[in-house]
């Protein structure tokens, strides 16, 4: 792997079994090189296989071909991922939950009380530390999953649409703090969504896919500079025509699927 690469994918392809034979290729040769600490947003129309593209990276799906590097010499576990919606344990409170990666790798005591009262501190929740993830709203439950995964400090952190059941308000507060954190505790992301606005406040690089089967259409640098204040982006020069060239890419490809959807 060439020196600054964190994450090297080459040649990968998966395809799903359906039932009566028939089968869905989700990705086709996928080549991608993620340089270390940089920010990656995945974005295509639904069923592009960006999802399956996660499972694969996080060893939770086999691909058919090809390969996933990823260079294991700057963190504790090799990735760290963030779902969409609950994947804190339940009958762990706030700080447990924050706590329970560093404790099944045998951290000691007084550093991983150290770490949790850092991150815990650092997405607002010091008061919340002892609730119970049914005692907290949905930003909140996210915002500890989001402190688990920094706190594991992966080489790579994987987040599977993490703020998409979130209402505007609290996604934008998130993704504030997300890149607040980020730019202090540089990890490589790769982070999925669906929305555009999300991609440019957050990337430095949008992959594009394209539809079954899921390619690489292309890869759209961000340029705009950071530190980067996510409510004033809209009014960024270079925001519009970012906008712009993202919706061209997926357009046809949304609206197939949408109507598929129908
Ligand atoms: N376990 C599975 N069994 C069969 N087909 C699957 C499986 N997982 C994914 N697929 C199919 O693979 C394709 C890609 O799915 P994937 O969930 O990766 O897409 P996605 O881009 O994340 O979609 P969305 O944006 O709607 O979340 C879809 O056609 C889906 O139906």
């Amino acid at each position: 792997m060439d020196i600054g690469i964190k994450l090297d994918i080459r040649g990968l392809s998966k395809s799903f079994r359906l039932d009566k034979g028939r089968q869905v290729t989700a990705l086709q040769h996928i080549d991608l090189s993620i340089a270390d600490g940089e920010f990656v947003c995945v974005i295509g129309a639904s069923g592009c296989g960006k999802t399956t593209l996660l499972r694969i990276i996080g060893g939770f799906e086999q691909a058919d071909a090809g390969h996933v590097d990823i260079d294991a010499t700057g963190g504790d576990l090799i990735t760290s991922t963030v779902f969409q919606e609950d994947s804190i344990f339940p009958w762990l409170t706030a700080e447990e939950n924050v706590e329970y990666g560093l404790r099944i790798r045998g951290v000691a005591p007084a550093e991983r009380r150290a770490t949790v009262d850092y991150f815990i501190e650092k997405v607002g929740l010091g008061a919340f530390r002892r609730a119970y993830p049914t005692q907290l709203s949905g930003g909140m439950r996210q915002r500890v999953s989001v402190a688990r995964a920094f706190a594991n400090r992966p080489e790579v952190l994987l987040m599977d649409e993490p703020f998409g059941a979130l209402d505007e308000q609290t996604r934008l507060v998130l993704q504030d703090e997300i890149l607040r954190l980020w730019s202090v505790h540089r990890r490589t992301v790769i982070f999925v969504t669906h929305s555009l606005d999300e991609a440019i406040a957050l990337s430095d690089r949008v992959v594009v896919l394209s539809a079954r089967p899921g390619r690489i259409r292309e890869i759209v640098p961000i340029d705009i500079p950071r530190p980067r204040n996510v409510a004033q982006l809209r009014s960024h020069p270079r925001y519009g025509a970012l906008y712009e060239k993202l919706w061209n890419l997926i357009q046809g490809d949304v609206v197939a699927a949408a109507g598929a959807a129908t």
